[in-house]
């Protein structure tokens, strides 16, 4: 089976006024179907830098130099090609840590939703655009979705946000899922929340989850895969009851030893 995402050898160096810095160092990593995979690491190691690329949305002094993203097969990042926009908001769905980084603040959910929807759906009539924005609601598990409709961003809670954020994100049935740390501004039990509602939306929907955060006991909750990411590289991969039993890098052992209650 293709993988949904498949990153192969992927550097990426940012272009400073001392000369250039290398983010991203020979980064593989797939993400299939009804799979979650999880990229951990401290901060700086290069997962917002590896989320960005893959999507096309890196700062402009930063160019890839190697190697290629492909989503089902058809490549389109490599040194010189950016063909994201042919992916991005359709084929891949993206969620930031913050939700009004998704959310426009000036916006009515119910218009973001439409608007994201009539982009992407063509000749979608109204009453389709209605139904759908409820009905993705619903599987945010959101119980008065007419409200939430009605309502602008900062006139929701936080988790409400963040699942209308996600809602966003998955309202155009994308295949492949990025979220950029997008539980981190959350309490511990919306964060839970939000969690499960990705595992059903995983299960459910046989999407794949690029799941990025620097919280190695949520990545062992949710995840199916984990990569471990230092300076650039991602230093181990697995399956995620492998790696974090069994960690093969001393790197990833001191992860582990800098959370608490792991034992
Ligand atoms: N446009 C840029 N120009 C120069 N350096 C950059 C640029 N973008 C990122 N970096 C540097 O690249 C490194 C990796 O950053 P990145 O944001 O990808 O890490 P991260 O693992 O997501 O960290 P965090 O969890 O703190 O967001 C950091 O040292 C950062 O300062």
């Amino acid at each position: 089976m293709t993988a949904l995402l498949k990153i192969s050898d992927l550097s990426v160096t940012a272009r400073l006024a001392g000369g250039d810095l290398r983010l991203l160092d020979g980064v593989d990593l797939e993400v299939r179907g009804g799979q979650i995979v999880g990229v951990v690491g401290e901060s700086g190691s290069g997962k917002t830098t590896l989320a960005r690329c893959v999507v096309g949305l890196l700062d402009r002094n930063v160019r890839v130099e190697q190697g290629s993203v492909a989503f089902t097969g058809e490549p389109v990042v490599a040194p010189g090609v950016d063909r994201t926009d042919r992916v991005r908001g359709r084929t891949v769905g993206m969620v930031f840590q913050d939700a009004s980084r998704s959310l426009n603040p000036l916006m009515k959910v119910r218009t973001q939703l439409a608007e994201v929807l009539r982009r992407h759906v063509r000749d979608i009539s109204r009453a389709e655009v209605e139904r759908r924005s409820v009905e993705v609601l619903e599987q945010m598990r959101i119980t008065d979705p007419a409200r939430v409709l009605d309502s602008y961003p900062h006139q929701l809670s936080g988790g409400l946000r963040q699942r209308a954020a996600i809602g966003l994100a998955v309202v155009t049935r994308p295949s492949l899922v990025i979220a950029d740390e997008c539980t981190t501004a959350l309490d511990v039990t919306t964060q839970a929340k939000v969690v499960g509602l990705f595992r059903t939306l995983v299960d459910e929907l046989g999407i794949g989850l690029l799941f990025v955060t620097h919280d190695l006991m949520l990545a062992s909750d949710l995840c199916d895969r984990i990569a471990v990411m230092s300076g650039g590289r991602v230093v181990e991969q697995g399956d995620a009851l492998h790696v974090l039993d069994q960690p093969q890098q001393e790197y990833t052992r001191r992860l582990l030893a800098a959370i608490p209650s792991w034992s």
